[in-house]
């Protein structure tokens, strides 16, 4: 079992943003390059949880793996991809990110890692007093929290959050938070 493993969630819908969020650019870079790159010295392996259509898009890159939702759970949102990366690589420790802040950086990742302790179970940033469940940290033990919840189709991130041990951090750099839904939100950050 490896210690611990990257998981970049990039099979949602884009439906705000009228296109694949994943593949937008910043500085001429794909956002989800910018997830990659963020876990990538931090993490063992990289498990980015995408649909079938964008995987011929995206580059080959050492110790980083592409995989599908599971079949039981497509279409079934963030926690979804999470419990697909977990069943699919098995590590005590994961931290996720989803495919649209390409601000992230490693420097955040680390600063996340830094609260890396076997008393909790969630490990998730509160960046002004908003929490953040996609940039976080989950040990393997919520994974049969997580399939309880599919199999309910309880699908929120926040009710998952509320049966879990969670460490919430503080942390102060709102702009590595930043996170694009819209067209707007890319102008006004991108632009
Ligand atoms: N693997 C996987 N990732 C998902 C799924 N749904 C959302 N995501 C990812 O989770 C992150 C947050 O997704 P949202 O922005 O809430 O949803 P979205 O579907 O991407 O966008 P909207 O259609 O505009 O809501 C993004 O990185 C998505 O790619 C899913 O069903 N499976």
């Amino acid at each position: 079992m490896k210690e611990i493993v990257g998981i970049v969630l990039a099979g949602g819908q884009s439906r705000r943003f009228g296109e694949p969020k994943a593949f937008a650019k910043r500085d001429g870079k794909e956002f989800i390059l910018y997830s990659v790159e963020a876990l990538q010295h931090v993490v063992e392996e990289i498990v980015v949880v995408t649909r079938p259509e964008f995987m011929e898009h995206l580059p080959v890159m050492e110790h980083v793996s592409f995989i599908e939702d599971l079949k039981k759970y497509k279409g079934k949102g963030p926690l979804a991809g999470l419990f697909s990366a977990m069943s699919q690589c098995e590590a005590k420790w994961y931290i996720v990110l989803p495919c649209d802040t390409p601000f992230m950086n490693a420097r955040m990742i680390k600063a996340l890692q830094s609260h890396q302790n076997e008393r909790w179970e969630a490990i998730v940033p509160r960046v002004n007093g908003q929490i953040q469940p996609l940039i976080a940290m989950y040990h393997d033990r919520v994974k049969g929290k997580i399939q309880s919840m599919l199999e309910k189709n309880e699908l929120s991130m926040h009710r998952f959050l509320s049966v879990c041990h969670v460490n919430y951090v503080d942390l102060m750099d709102e702009r590595a938070f930043v996170n694009i839904n819209t067209k707007e939100e890319y102008e006004r950050f991108i632009g």
